[in-house]
Order: C-alpha cells, then structure tokens, then sequence
C-alpha cells in the first residue's frame, strides 16, 4: 500500500476531480459513508455520539458520517466549531444534504458553555475538525476544542488524521486529539510513521474513498508500506536443483575481543536466513570464543586481501573502532563489483570515505541507527528525527546506496529515491545486539535476490516479526534478547513459506 505526503494526497483528489471528473462532493461522499461502515461494526445501540466538525473538507467528511449515523437512528450531535457561514465548496453542499436530511447543527463558539457540559454525557466521538489541509498550530479557537476532547471520557474516532497532527510529518509541539482509533482515507499519509505524530493516531484502518487507479499511476508514487503479503509474495522460492553456492557465499567481517557475541548474533542470523556459505573473519583474540557456537561457518584470515570468491561481504557488527577496523573498511570499499552491507563500527569508519560509494558497481546497503545516521550525515539525532523520509531519501540518492534508518517504522530507501516502511516488530527490539542480527538477516537475503529492495524490505519484516513472534507467545517486551530473536527466524520463516511449502 502507498503512503503519501499531504501534497500527493492533494494531487491524486486534484487529477480526480478535474482530469477524471469524479467530483469532490462524490469523493466526500464516499469517505464519509466507508468511514460510516467502518464506525458502525463497532457501535452500541446505546452510544451517545458527537461529530464534531471543522471548517475545511475534513469537516465536510464529517457531515456525511453524521448523516448516515442518524440515518441508523444512532443518537447524534453534530457541532460545529466554526459559524456555519464560512463552510464552503464540497463540505457546504455536504452540509445543506445533512440539513435537509432533517440534521441540526449546534455551534461551538456561540454556545460552548453548552458544548463544554453536553461532552461528558458522548461515548463516542468523531473527529471531523481537521485533517490534510492543516496549516502549523491550529488556531485557539480550535486547540481549545481538542483539550476539551482529550479530557472527555468517549471513544474518539479521528477521520483521517486526528486534528492538529501535520500530514507530512514536521515535528510539533501543540496539542493534537489523542484518537482511539483512526480512520485514514485512501492512504496513509507520512505522519502516521513519525514522532510526535504516531502517537496520537491510535488503532489505524484505511478507508479506500475511490481514487481511480490512473490518477494513482500519474502521480508515480513512491513510498509504500511493506506488509507480511509484500514479503510473501518476494521471498526467493528455492530451485529444487540448487546447491549451497547457489544462496550466496558471503564473508561476515565482524567481531572483536571485546565484542565476540556480535559476531555469533550476525553469523548465525545469516545462516538462519538462508545463505548458503557463510566465511566468518574475525580477530583472533575472538576466534577461540566464537568457534565452539558456530559450526558452520568457515574462518576467514584477519590478513586476507583475496575477496574475490566472495559473492557479498557484510562488514561491522563488533568490528571495533580501531585503525584496523577502517583499513579493513577501505580495503572491502575496494571491491567495487561485491555487494555489501555495512553496519555498526563500520558505519563509523565509513565516515571518512563516503565520497567512495557513489562509485561502488554492486549494491551497498547502510544499516544506521538515528545516532549513526547523525554521524554519517554531520545532523543531530533530533534533526535526523524531524525527517526520516527526507534525510534518507536525500542521503540514499547523493551516495548510490541502499539505506535502512532503524527505529520504530523503519525506512528503507533506494538509490533512486523509492521508499519502503517497515511495520513489523515492537519495542523487545530496542535492546544490545538486535542490530546484529538484522546485519545477518539482511546479508543472508541480498545474497539470495535479485531486487536488493525486496531483500532488505523483506530482511526488515522478518527481524521485527520475530520480536512479534516472541512477545505474542512467551516474551514480555522487556526480556527479549538478541539470540531469542535469530533463533525465532525459522518460525517467522516457516510461517511466510508455509503456503508456497504445501
Ligand atoms: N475533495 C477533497 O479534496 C476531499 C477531501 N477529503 C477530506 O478533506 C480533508 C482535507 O480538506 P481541506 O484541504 O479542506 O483541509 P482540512 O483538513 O479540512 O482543514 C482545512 C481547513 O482548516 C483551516 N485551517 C488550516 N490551518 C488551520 C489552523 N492551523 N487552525 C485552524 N484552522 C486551520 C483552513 O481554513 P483557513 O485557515 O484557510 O481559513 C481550512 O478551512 C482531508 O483530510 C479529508 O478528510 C475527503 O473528503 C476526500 C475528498
Ligand atoms: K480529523
């Protein structure tokens, strides 16, 4: 499914109404009444409920909603936060249907001594005050309003963004409605995958409003969610006739004596996803530590220069910060026809040879945390933060690689720029060491693909499914490790291959 930015959003409804010539007030009409049967699955006979709506087309949503609800003899309020005088276009003519269909609308400004005691006595309420067309901080008249409906004891219900959330994601410090649940039209908008933003959407749906699918093609969106069907659908079906060269023969450049267990995580992540020959080139000092944990695996010389039978190299989980650590760096940018991933300690190093990665032949794929990525870009983590989208899509174009800034909501861009989500996982995953395991994930699978998006995407789902996994049978979100995450890749695996293994 795609994800949009206020602008897109905008457009796709523009292209509909002026090129297509579905109108607006049709598309109203279909918003409102799917949000409608959406609403009402959940709905008590019994439920007291207020509309409350704002002056723009998100208003307009709401009168629809209103309409129908009375339609089904459900008790509702309607109120208006607005005179009703400024309501135009798509949203009046909603509003003259709701009047004419016997509605009445009660003002907010001109009676809020009212408005203020009639909201205790609502179950639900539907947040119709703002959405898209949001301009920075909603005004007093409006914020005064969503105090008042964050106090109230009722389900709130936002239509398509609860009001005073930004579309796109800008950071904001005003108060927005904290929705229960929230229906979004057509499709996700950018915010939904941001802070402050997320938090204040609750349960999500999304309510298809009728945009025909040539507006969507003309628009050649490029962001879109990755869901376990997208994974489904992507992850390589193994030839019968195969044989361990044929899943990748990789050389894992990672562990120290001070961090040997990053090593083991990542090494046996990539062996639990597939890959089908895995050299491990570790320091010495940590060989003897490691080698009992991973029969597997070959060792490969610290002193090697030959990368050459190699058909991938996956370098930094534990690698250490010291000189060597970036000689070997340099020496594996050297390669410039072996895919790589790069990670952790060599995220560090990498910062002194970034101009080098445009010019890499195979893909690269750079897997930084918010604080990796502030270093790599010379940004705060909160300037890293105030725009994942952005600053991903920027470094990922003007470098040529592969980039998967973690954090809840993972973003995995290309090198042109298209965007992928992540939605699996939780936050067991905040924890030492899950960064090795998804280096190992996503090594196993680049190596085992030939569209590096769908591996990594697909390398993303897995490693947050499987803190999924644990903490929906028996984990809590705090006593998830590292190695209950890769020793869970089977389980997500065999789950994912069970329709293609029948
Ligand atoms: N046909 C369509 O397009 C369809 C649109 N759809 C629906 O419309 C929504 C987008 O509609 P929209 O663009 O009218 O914006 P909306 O979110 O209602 O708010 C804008 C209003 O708020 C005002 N306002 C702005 N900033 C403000 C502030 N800081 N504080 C206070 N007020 C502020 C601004 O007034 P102004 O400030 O310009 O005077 C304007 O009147 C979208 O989310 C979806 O629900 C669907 O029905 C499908 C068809
Ligand atoms: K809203």
């Amino acid at each position: 499914m795609h994800i949009v930015s206020q602008e897109e959003m905008q457009a796709l409804d523009r292209y509909t109404m002026d090129v297509i010539g579905l109108e607006g007030k049709v598309l109203m009409e279909n918003a409102g009444q799917g949000i409608f049967r959406c609403l009402i699955s959940k709905l008590k006979a019994q439920d007291q409920i207020a509309v409350i709506i704002g002056k723009g087309n998100n208003g307009g949503d709401g009168f629809v909603v209103a309409r129908y609800l009375q339609n089904h003899n459900f008790a509702t309020d309607v109120w208006l936060v607005e005179d009703q005088h400024l309501i135009k276009g798509d949203a009046a003519y909603h509003m003259n249907v709701f009047l004419n269909s016997g509605g009445k609308i009660n003002g907010i400004i001109s009676d809020s001594h009212h408005f203020k005691e009639h909201l205790s006595n609502y179950t639900v309420i539907v947040d119709a005050i703002l959405g898209t067309g949001i301009k920075g901080c909603p005004r007093k008249a409006y914020l005064d309003v969503i105090h008042l409906i964050n106090q109230a004891k009722a389900r709130v219900v936002s239509i398509d963004l609860p009001s005073g959330v930004l579309a796109n994601g800008e950071p904001f410090s005003h108060e927005a409605v904290y929705a229960k649940e929230t229906l979004t039209l057509q499709y996700p908008k950018l915010c939904m995958y941001t802070q402050p933003a997320a938090t204040f959407f609750g349960e999500t749906d999304v309510i298809q409003i009728g945009i025909p699918k040539k507006a969507i093609s003309h628009q050649g969106l490029k962001r879109r969610v990755w869901t376990k069907e997208d994974v489904k659908h992507t992850l390589p079906v193994r030839d019968p006739f195969s044989h361990k060269g044929t899943h990748g023969k990789g050389l894992l450049i990672a562990g120290s004596q001070d961090m040997p267990g990053a090593a083991i995580l990542s090494a046996t992540s990539a062996l639990r996803s597939g890959i089908g020959l895995l050299w491990l080139s570790i320091a010495d000092k940590a060989k003897q530590t490691v080698c009992s944990r991973l029969p597997e695996v070959l060792f490969e010389s610290r002193e090697s220069t030959d990368f050459s039978k190699y058909k991938g190299i996956a370098i930094g989980p534990g690698l250490g910060r010291s000189e060597d650590g970036e000689a070997l760096l340099a020496q594996v940018l050297g390669e410039k026809d072996i895919p790589l991933v790069i990670d952790a300690d060599g995220l560090y190093h990498l910062t002194n040879h970034l101009s080098t990665l445009k010019t890499h032949q195979a893909p690269v794929v750079l897997t930084p945390h918010p604080g990796e990525m502030a270093t790599l870009t010379g940004k705060s983590i909160k300037e890293v933060e105030n725009d994942r989208f952005g600053i991903s899509e920027t470094f990922a174009k003007e470098h040529g690689v592969y980039l998967v800034l973690k954090g809840r909501n993972t973003i995995i861009t290309s090198p042109s720029g298209e965007q992928v989500v992540n939605v699996s996982g939780n936050p067991a995953l905040a924890k030492g060491g899950s960064g090795d395991v998804l280096t190992g994930i996503i090594f196993a699978f680049l190596l085992q693909h030939e569209n590096p998006l769908n591996a990594i995407s697909n390398a993303v789902y897995v490693h947050g499914a499987a803190a999924d996994q644990l903490v929906k049978t028996n984990h809590s979100l705090l006593d998830v490790l590292a190695s209950d995450l890769s020793l869970t890749i089977p389980t997500v695996l065999h789950d994912l291959y069970l329709d293609t293994m029948c």
